[in-house]
């Protein structure tokens, strides 16, 4: 919800905020409307207030927003001595100066930040009482789903049992170990790009700081908080957890379809046969005269077939195996626990349902068919399963395509 008394600021910040986030933003004008929203509105998770309104002081329309407890966020024009003892005293998460240069951007990233913070789960620990509850009361503000432990022992199995945790939060202070130590034993098997872990405590100086860091906190924060920086050294954590996953997801995903690419194929394939027991089947699978679908419809159809046959293959695939887009029109599905007949019938399904596709492009629908070369045995080595599966599918391809070529010998 964006409260503003200025129209045409309010119209700016409303289309950014809906253009760059594609975030659904009400605007009002001023406290009646604002509570008729707040009643008969959509949920709201956030609101963006000034403080000037034709018929509220700034503290009311402060308390009726939190009153309905939502976080927010203060975007005004003036903030005086007077208007800023008025708002301490309530859950504000920021303010904004509107003539500040760069504040829309600022708003934009702020906004974007509260909203995927509610993804994500923050742990706390420290000894219960009046600081874990200031920590726990500005995550929650933020927006994170916070989860509180008193001791280091606790926490560390509070890690273990939810690997979804991304933030902690750990006091220097606990009963059973220091929050040093902590850090120590959590950060083993979490790396920093996938666990933030934060230091915090009211003593031990430049000396505690840097034993935190040296023992893998991301970063430490000194006690009492200033609210602000809490909140910018939090963000900043996060930011990077999600920068760093949104590299990782460019290097190993494919751009087109969604799917795992080559590279992601070694490393996770190479992962799943060191930890296989039986036998395994290695597909690859090529969509036959891909060329044509392109030469004849144009190359954005070509994309539509690619994106459709890697749905079919994504949804045929069972939790567990190993599946990409090798390269251009090809795949691979790596698949364990199947016999030999077994992974003959898993492939000849997917083949007779990518077979049965109809892509829809412009008016016309796309029917197309795929090769597929699968062989089986015991094997730990991904490069001699790929070759066979590769002379496999060219000899499906010589035999008429739109069929399977295995190594196994099926059962009649
Ligand atoms: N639209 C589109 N085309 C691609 C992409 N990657 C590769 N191609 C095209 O895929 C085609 C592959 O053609 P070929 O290797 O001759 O194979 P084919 O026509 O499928 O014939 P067979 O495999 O023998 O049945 C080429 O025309 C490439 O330009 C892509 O990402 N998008």
């Amino acid at each position: 919800m964006l409260v503003e008394n200025s129209r045409s600021y309010a119209q700016m910040l409303a289309a950014e905020l809906r253009e760059r986030l594609q975030l659904e933003v009400v605007a009002v004008s001023s406290l009646a409307a604002a509570r008729e929203a707040l009643q008969h509105g959509p949920p709201f998770f956030l609101a963006l207030t000034g403080l000037v309104l034709p018929d509220a002081d700034p503290a009311r329309i402060a308390r009726l927003l939190v009153d309905h407890g939502l976080p927010i966020v203060v975007v005004t024009g003036v903030y005086d001595d007077a208007t800023r003892q008025q708002m301490a005293a309530l859950p504000i998460i920021d303010y904004v100066l509107k003539e500040a240069p760069d504040t829309i951007d600022y708003l934009v990233w702020l906004v974007r930040r509260l909203h995927s913070n509610r993804g994500i789960a923050a742990l706390v620990v420290e000894p219960a009482g009046p600081a874990r509850a200031e920590t726990s009361a500005l995550l929650a503000l933020y927006g994170f789903r916070v989860c509180e432990r008193d001791t280091g022992a606790a926490g560390l199995q509070a890690l273990s049992a939810d690997p979804a945790m991304r933030l902690v939060v750990v006091d220097h202070d606990l009963a059973d170990m220091d929050g040093v130590e902590f850090t120590r034993r959590a950060r083993q098997g979490r790396p920093r790009d996938i666990l933030s872990i934060v230091g915090a405590s009211s003593g031990g100086g430049a000396p505690r700081i840097a034993r935190f860091l040296k023992h893998g906190a991301n970063d430490f924060i000194a006690k009492p908080y200033s609210r602000e920086e809490f909140m910018c050294r939090i963000s900043q954590n996060v930011d990077n957890l999600e920068l760093i996953g949104t590299l990782q997801d460019l290097a190993t995903r494919d751009y087109l379809t969604g799917l795992a690419n080559r590279r992601h194929f070694f490393d996770a394939g190479r992962r799943a046969l060191a930890t296989q027991r039986g036998p395994v089947s290695l597909a690859m699978l090529d969509i036959d005269h891909f060329k044509h679908i392109n030469d004849t419809h144009g190359h954005e159809a070509g994309d539509a077939a690619l994106v459709a046959v890697a749905a079919a293959i994504a949804a045929h695939a069972r939790p567990g195996d190993v599946v990409a887009r090798f390269g251009g029109e090809e795949f691979c599905v790596l698949a364990g626990g199947l016999d030999g007949d077994a992974a003959v019938g898993f492939f000849e399904r997917l083949r007779e349902s990518i077979a049965a596709l109809r892509i829809p492009f412009r008016q016309q629908s796309l029917s197309l068919t795929v090769s597929i070369g699968v062989c089986h045995r015991h094997d730990t080595d991904l490069y001699a399963l790929l070759a066979d599966a590769d002379r496999l599918l060219y000899l499906a391809k010589a035999a008429g395509r739109n069929r399977i070529g295995t190594d196994v010998r099926v059962l009649a």
